[in-house]
């Protein structure tokens, strides 16, 4: 079978919104974009050859169902989706007019997060001809640093892996020299006002576009919106703001943080990240869901028994002690990630892709869910360990953290959605710090096959090895689907094995890291992947009284070792649904 494209593209176009303040500018994005010229739009970034490609299946032992080769998909037609068109000819409209840029401002550009995903993700959409033709990108914290300091941090991050190709060298120097950097204070508007100058220079009198990345503690988000907005917002085309997580850590201080940026931007001007929203595997869950028949029929309680979000990481929270105490674990993993995904995963069919039409079913479900019960929540903490003869510390032996510190590392639910697709069936979440193995996944298990005919056949129950779709985020990317197949011989023997789709076998481009989809979406105005405030407060109301209570009753996690599977306890909640752990299972 041929690979195949369709015109599945980008169906959203930003509406352009009226002014909202004299600080605050309209967000016209259609007129933003301005690729370089005279390349052939095949040769523009990936983002522009969005296909959809049948793909082949390879079952357990190596065989192939279907099969179209790489070179087939290689050389495939591209479909040039409509928005792509649609801004060449706008961009045409305007030419000779008034030529557009973006300025890109890390705030916070000294830390952790910037160094080691964001610039590195500039990089790679700069790489991919992702970026428009006049860009410049400017580091932003009160470390004092030049120019050439901050390229030489950079430099450090930045790789050329995208397809490997040879002039990378090149293509790193030529990037760096649009980086610049400018020391301030976040709170300062005389800082900011020296920013939005410098800025004005590079944009040469084009139409400027701004985006602030806010990548800095969540005690300064608001002095920086207030600086960068009232200070060094454009005047000509729009201006965003990239928000990091965490967006408080209740209702109360998530519904303070809302109303404190709404006092500076437009809803439409923030962009929530939650990167797992970017990962590859979940931005094609609802591809596999809704573009293929065998899926979207069993996509109910009545033939899903259980469906199952994991995450792990197998190091512990070592130097991030000082800000994950104040969180822990279901704040850091589940109230976001993890119930970001099971949104997704759970809505309605939506009208349509457009962003909107997709968080408006997805807000349906966080509102349908049941609150959660304590006696459905398992904590857990890290302990100490020592395995051949290497000792790993504890939760508590991190400095940053009080020698009696509660706060989980691990946690695991169940929780329900109260509607008529979900009702009785258990969504169980799993997240742990310090675990033996590093994973993301989503397991759905179905139910058993009524009246199995091949029962008698088997040494165990097939009512126990009902099928299963495990959809692998991390590591080593991919989806397979547990089924009982007949082992090959003159008896009737069963045993159950994998129709397998790896991506690294499948696929021979690497996949973009998260954060690369999440800019390129900020700086189109593709909402889609990014947290609207009425989801956010969903989800808080969702997590708030349960945390409440956790904390109130100063509940006492259960240890488990430095790298083990974690708490037993988590094994008793999801027997008490009837459930098991499918990543615990023998044969995973
Ligand atoms: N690191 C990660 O992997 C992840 C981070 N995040 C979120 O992203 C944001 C940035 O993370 P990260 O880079 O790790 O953060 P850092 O702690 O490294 O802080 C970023 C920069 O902010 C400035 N800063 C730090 N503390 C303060 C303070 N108390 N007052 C004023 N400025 C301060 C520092 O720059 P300077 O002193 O030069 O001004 C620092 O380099 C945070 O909101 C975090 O929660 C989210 C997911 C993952
Ligand atoms: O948001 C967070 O995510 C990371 C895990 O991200 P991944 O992309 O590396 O899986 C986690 O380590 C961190 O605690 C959390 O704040």
């Amino acid at each position: 079978m041929s690979s195949f494209s369709t015109s599945l593209s980008r169906t959203t176009s930003s509406p352009l919104f009226p002014n909202h303040s004299s600080l605050i500018n309209s967000d016209t994005s259609r007129r933003s974009l301005s690729f370089p010229q005279g390349l052939n739009l095949d040769e523009l970034c990936v983002r522009s050859q969005r296909k959809l490609v049948q793909s082949s299946v390879v079952l357990g032992d190596g065989a192939v169902i279907t099969k179209s080769s790489s070179a087939e998909l290689k050389d495939a037609p591209l479909s040039i989706p409509s928005q792509v068109v649609a801004d060449k000819l706008v961009i045409e409209s305007v030419g000779g007019e008034q030529q557009s840029t973006v300025s890109i401002t890390v705030v916070g550009a000294s830390g952790d997060l910037a160094k080691k995903k964001i610039f590195p993700a500039l990089f790679a959409l700069y790489y991919e001809g992702c970026l428009p033709e006049h860009f410049t990108i400017y580091g932003y914290a009160r470390s004092k640093m030049t120019d050439a300091e901050l390229r030489d941090m950079v430099s450090k991050t930045l790789t050329c892996r995208i397809d490997k190709r040879e002039n990378c060298g090149e293509k790193m120097e030529e990037f760096l020299k649009r980086c610049f950097y400018h020391t301030g204070q976040y709170d300062s508007q005389e800082h900011f006002v020296a920013l939005d100058k410098k800025l004005k220079e590079h944009e040469g009198g084009r139409l400027s576009n701004r985006l602030f990345y806010l990548s800095i503690p969540p005690n300064i988000f608001v002095d920086a919106v207030k600086c960068a907005s009232s200070s060094a917002s454009s005047v000509s085309g729009w201006t965003r703001v990239i928000v990091e997580k965490p967006f408080g850590r209740d209702s109360k201080t998530s519904a303070a943080l809302t109303k404190s940026l709404k006092e500076y931007l437009e809803e439409d001007q923030i962009f929530r990240i939650d990167h797992y929203l970017g990962k590859e595997l979940v931005e094609n869950l609802s591809v596999l869901r809704f573009s293929n028949l065998i899926f979207e029929p069993l996509w109910s309680r009545q033939y899903i028994q259980n469906v199952q979000f994991i995450f792990s990481e197998d190091f512990g929270t070592e130097g991030r002690g000082g800000y994950f105490d104040h969180y822990g674990i279901i704040r850091d993993i589940m109230q976001n990630h993890l119930l970001q995904i099971l949104a997704l995963f759970a809505m309605e069919t939506p009208v349509s892709l457009d962003a909107e039409d997709i968080r408006n079913e997805k807000v349906k479900v966080l509102r349908s869910m049941r609150p959660i019960q304590l006696e459905d929540v398992v904590i857990g903490q890290y302990k100490s360990t020592t395995k051949g003869g290497v000792t790993y510390p504890g939760y508590t032996d991190d400095k940053t953290v009080p020698k009696d510190s509660l706060t989980p590392t691990f946690a695991a639910a169940a929780l329900f959605i109260d509607n008529a697709r979900w009702d009785g069936v258990p969504f169980l979440m799993k997240a742990g710090k310090a675990l033996h193995t590093r994973s993301a996944e989503i397991r759905v298990q179905f139910r058993h096959v009524p009246g199995n005919l091949y029962n008698r056949n088997s040494s165990t129950s097939l009512d126990r090895t009902t099928n299963e779709l495990v959809i692998r985020v991390q590591p080593d990317e991919g989806i397979y689907l547990k089924i009982n197949n007949k082992v090959p011989g003159l008896g009737m023997r069963l045993d159950q094995s994998n129709l397998n789709l790896l991506y690294s076998a499948r696929y021979s481009k690497e996949i973009p890291d998260a954060y690369e989809r999440l800019l390129l979406d900020a700086i189109e105005g593709e909402r889609r992947l990014f947290i609207r405030s009425d989801e956010l407060d969903a989800a808080w109301a969702l997590f708030t009284p349960l945390l409440k209570e956790i904390e109130e009753k100063k509940t006492i996690p259960e240890f488990y070792p430095y790298g083990s599977r974690g708490p037993v306890g988590a094994h008793y909640l999801a027997a008490k649904h009837n459930v098991q752990w499918g990543d615990l299972s023998l044969d995973q």
